[in-house]
């Protein structure tokens, strides 16, 4: 499909959807859409209106939320999140849209001053959204109070027309998400009542007064709240679908022998092929367990924060942060391997691996970019360990949050390990990266605190060791992941096989990656070179184990053929009858060559009088 009709396709899907809903009295955020969404694939448009949805209830107050909510469930009106412009999508203090107060009217002055501050992104904006929810620079009373969240209509609800001052359209050709409307928006004074910013943690009174709770970043609280969402429902299923296509595919693919005259053998019996896919089917799992043991913590804290109480917010911020940044990444690594793990067919689009590999890239810029989020989650780090340790490297007694408190916690400065047995411990791989974690941020800590006392200021310090603290940050959430893994295991004791299937693939995730960051490990002698080739001894056997479960643990995540769209992945194998009769179906096939006529036809007839 070109891009319109892919468009067309997923507008179609979603208000046949939301026809079904409504008639079965779904409800947003219900299991049964979930399970749709899930079963579409995603594959839907509107999208980033449930991103309003989620931006409204953090950020809007009760009566504000009583007015839109309804309006959006019932899509009375189509709404998207409009942050990102042209000239800035990081930096949040240096957006420049505008939106003045005018206490006489009692409206806020929406603009755009400059072509840089065009809204660019926003998914939905292009063609399809009638309001938007733009963040903009509150100025009232003269006074900059920075970014805040408004709610602007932009397209009539009579004919869709975009409305007196409202520049919008779609933002063109993209890597993936083609079936998208991903948009521009330009505003030039355009007035919104002062009802429209929303007010759950700052509002303008009638004569100008501004008044907030919270930092200036408690505006930032949709992203956070965006962040643990996409986990589990848009960016971990892409892993997990790449493991169902690659691994079932390999168990269908013949390719060699092992031995000379031998039977040609399944890829999967390679151990270069379960090296290559059965880490990613242990990542795959440790990143479920991760993000929904996530999802508990943030269900815990959000809702003390709409009720003002932000003692947990530093912690889920850098955890959500950093855990999205971690994820995304490790998901876009390991589709593409999976990908290339099946050789020729992989590049194919009808593997349906192509198309799961540029959705998830996108994972890794939106909704804060990655290095920009390990950042965050390294600020977080760094300020605490310093506060726990002081500038003279004493430990002080200080409350360190949980997710952190083993930054305090002494250290063995030796690995134990003895034999390769020895590191199918969890405490044992847990304690590593604990220790490897722990020197990192340590290290990155006295960097900066070393280049300050040569002269330099914390921001050009901080700067002049973020290579540091990127790399402890990853280590960090490495420790969070593979802590998380071996806690999960400890709550199935009544499910004795469950637990051992589940813990062959901890153990494989845990000592996959020590392996694949071995140097970090080796670089103070916690472990020695003679531990490494044992840690890689574990390793191997486990592969060998875990290829007997591969096929089940990927049936386990229960996505049926339609929603994998693969030729390589279905369920009953029949790998190379799909991929022939899928491509008899190919435009390319069905509807002619226009080329033949215009430019072969003549290009060959050219030759004629001469053969
Ligand atoms: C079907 C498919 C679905 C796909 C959906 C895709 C949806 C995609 C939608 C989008 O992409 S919307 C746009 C998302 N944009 C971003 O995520 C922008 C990323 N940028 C930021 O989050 C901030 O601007 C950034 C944190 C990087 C920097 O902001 P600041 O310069 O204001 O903060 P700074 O780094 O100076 O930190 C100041 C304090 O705020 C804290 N902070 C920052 N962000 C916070 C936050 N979010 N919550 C709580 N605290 C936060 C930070 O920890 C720190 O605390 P301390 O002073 O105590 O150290
Ligand atoms: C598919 C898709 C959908 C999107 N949907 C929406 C949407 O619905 N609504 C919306 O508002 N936006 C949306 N966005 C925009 C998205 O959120 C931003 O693109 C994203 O936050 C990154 O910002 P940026 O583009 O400004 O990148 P930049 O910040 O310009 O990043 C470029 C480079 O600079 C580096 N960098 C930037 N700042 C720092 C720093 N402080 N320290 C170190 N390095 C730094 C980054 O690491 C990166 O390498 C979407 C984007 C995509 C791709």
């Amino acid at each position: 499909m070109t891009q319109n009709e892919r468009y067309e396709a997923a507008v179609k899907r979603k208000c046949h959807l939301q026809t079904i809903a409504k008639r079965q009295g779904w409800s947003e955020g219900s299991p049964e859409l979930y399970y749709s969404y899930r079963t579409l694939s995603g594959d839907l448009a509107f999208s980033i209106h449930t991103v309003f949805l989620k931006s409204l209830k953090s950020l809007g107050s009760e009566e504000q939320i009583a007015k839109w909510a309804p309006l959006c469930n019932d899509f009375q009106i189509i709404a998207t999140y409009a942050q990102t412009e042209l000239g800035h999508g990081t930096y949040l203090q240096g957006l420049e849209t505008e939106a003045t107060y005018d206490a006489a009217t009692q409206e806020f002055v929406v603009h755009s001053p400059t072509m840089t501050a065009t809204k660019w992104w926003p998914g939905d904006l292009g063609r399809s959204a009638t309001h938007a929810l733009v963040q903009a620079q509150l100025i009232c009373s003269g006074a900059r109070q920075g970014m805040h969240a408004f709610i602007v209509p932009i397209r009539s609800l009579q004919d869709h027309t975009p409305l007196p001052g409202v520049t919008v359209g779609d933002i063109g050709p993209k890597m993936g998400f083609h079936h998208i409307d991903h948009g521009f928006l330009r505003l030039d004074h355009v007035r919104i009542p002062r009802e429209n910013m929303l007010s759950r943690f700052a509002q303008v009174l009638p004569d100008g007064t501004y008044l907030k709770v919270g930092s200036l970043q408690i505006n930032y609280l949709s992203m956070v709240v965006m962040r643990v969402d996409l986990l589990l429902g848009e960016i971990i299923p892409m892993l997990q679908k790449a493991c169902v296509i690659a691994i079932r595919y390999s168990v269908i693919r013949h390719q060699s022998s092992l031995r000379p005259s031998g039977p040609e053998v399944k890829i999967l019996d390679y151990q270069t092929q379960q090296h290559k896919l059965l880490p990613q089917l242990a990542t795959v799992y440790a990143f479920h367990f991760l993000a929904s043991n996530l999802l508990k913590f943030f269900h815990s804290s959000y809702s003390a924060i709409l009720n003002r109480d932000f003692s947990h917010l530093p912690e889920l911020h850098a955890l959500s942060a950093g855990i999205k940044a971690m994820v995304s990444d490790l998901c876009l690594q390991g589709t593409e391997l999976c990908r290339r793990a099946c050789g020729g067919h992989g590049y194919s689009k009808l593997s349906g691996l192509p198309s799961l590999v540029s959705r998830v890239t996108a994972s890794c810029t939106y909704e804060g970019e990655n290095t920009v989020l390990y950042l965050q989650t390294a600020r977080f780090l760094v300020k605490n360990y310093l506060q726990a340790h002081g500038s003279l490297g004493s430990t002080s007694q200080i409350f360190l949050p949980k997710s952190i408190a083993y930054l305090t916690t002494p250290y063995q400065a030796r690995c134990p390990a003895q034999k390769a047995a020895d590191f199918l411990h969890a405490k044992l791989y847990t304690a590593a990266w604990a220790h490897v974690a722990a020197r990192l941020i340590k290290d990155s800590a006295h960097h900066l605190q070393t280049l300050m006392q040569s002269g330099a200021d914390w921001d050009e310090a901080w700067n002049q060791s973020t290579v540091l603290h990127l790399q402890a940050a990853k280590a960090h959430c490495y420790y969070i992941s593979v802590k998380n893994f071996t806690e999960t295991l400890d709550k199935l004791e009544n499910e004795p096989a469950i637990q051992q299937v589940l813990k062959r693939l901890c153990d494989l995730y845990a000592l996959h990656s020590i392996l694949t960051n071995s140097g970090d490990f080796l670089h103070d002698g916690f472990l020695s070179g003679t531990q490494v080739d044992a840690v890689r001894t574990a390793y191997l056997n486990l592969l060998l184990l875990i290829r007997k479960d591969a096929i089940l643990l990927t049936d386990a995540f229960d996505f049926t053929d339609h929603c994998l769209n693969s030729a390589l992945g279905c369920y009953d194998g029949n790998v190379y009858e799909r991929l022939f009769h899928w491509a008899q179906r190919s435009p390319t096939n069905t509807q002619g060559n226009p080329a033949y006529e215009k430019y072969i036809k003549p290009l060959l007839q050219s030759w004629r009088s001469k053969l």
